[in-house]
């Protein structure tokens, strides 16, 4: 796989709750790739929590930052990158995003709620009615993250490593052409 792949990146695109941290992790591993994540990234450069960020700086300031990390990762080759949820958002974004290969894992929002209940790091989803939030969300996000190469869909109780071998299952039927293989960003 990793041959077929020829060095390019994997990015995990997802409303917040799917599985991108935790599938990348796991992807990076069975690929002998590196693995990012975007948030976590922000998080080290900054010196704060993103719940901190938003309510200091707000989303805007933070969408910023993504971009600028996303522009840098781009540099990189071999890598699973988790993104954070909001960046398909940003039509910039996407042209670092398609340098590489792009999976959705797309999962309802009754499993995104049920994971994220009692999680108070998503400062979108500090909301009187979260369940109702991540439902906007996913709606106006939706036809974004459909631009990506590849939708995995999520079943209730499917384990992180069934969602990793799934998507390496996947990935040939989607990889590009050779002589169309990004050659840096
Ligand atoms: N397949 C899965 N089954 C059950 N729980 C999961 C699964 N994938 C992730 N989780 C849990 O859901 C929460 C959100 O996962 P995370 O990887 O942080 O998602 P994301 O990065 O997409 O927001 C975490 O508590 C994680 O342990
Ligand atoms: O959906 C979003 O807009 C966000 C998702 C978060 O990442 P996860 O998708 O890993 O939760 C994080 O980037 C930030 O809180 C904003
Ligand atoms: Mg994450």
């Amino acid at each position: 796989m990793n041959n077929l792949l020829k060095g390019i990146n994997l990015y995990l695109v997802a409303m917040p709750g799917a599985g991108k941290t935790t599938v990348g992790r796991l992807l990076a591993k069975q690929l002998g790739y590196g693995f990012i994540d975007t948030d976590e990234v922000i998080v080290k450069a900054v010196g704060q929590p993103i719940s901190q960020m938003f309510a200091e700086q707000g989303e805007a300031e933070f969408r910023l930052l993504e971009s600028k990390v996303l522009a840098q990762i781009c540099a990189i080759q071999k890598l699973v990158v988790a993104t954070g949820g909001g960046i398909i958002l940003r039509r910039e974004n996407w042209s670092y995003l398609h340098h590489g290969l792009v999976v959705w894992l797309d999962a309802a929002v009754d499993i995104l709620y049920s994971r994220l209940v009692e999680d108070t790091t998503r400062p979108l989803l500090q909301d009187p009615d979260p369940k109702a939030k991540l439902r906007s969300l996913l709606e106006q996000r939706q036809p974004l993250y459909a631009q990506a190469d590849l939708r995995i869909t999520i079943t209730e109780g499917e384990t992180p490593e069934e969602i990793s071998t799934r998507v390496l299952e996947a990935i040939p039927s989607v990889l590009k052409k050779p002589d169309s293989l990004p050659n840096g960003c």
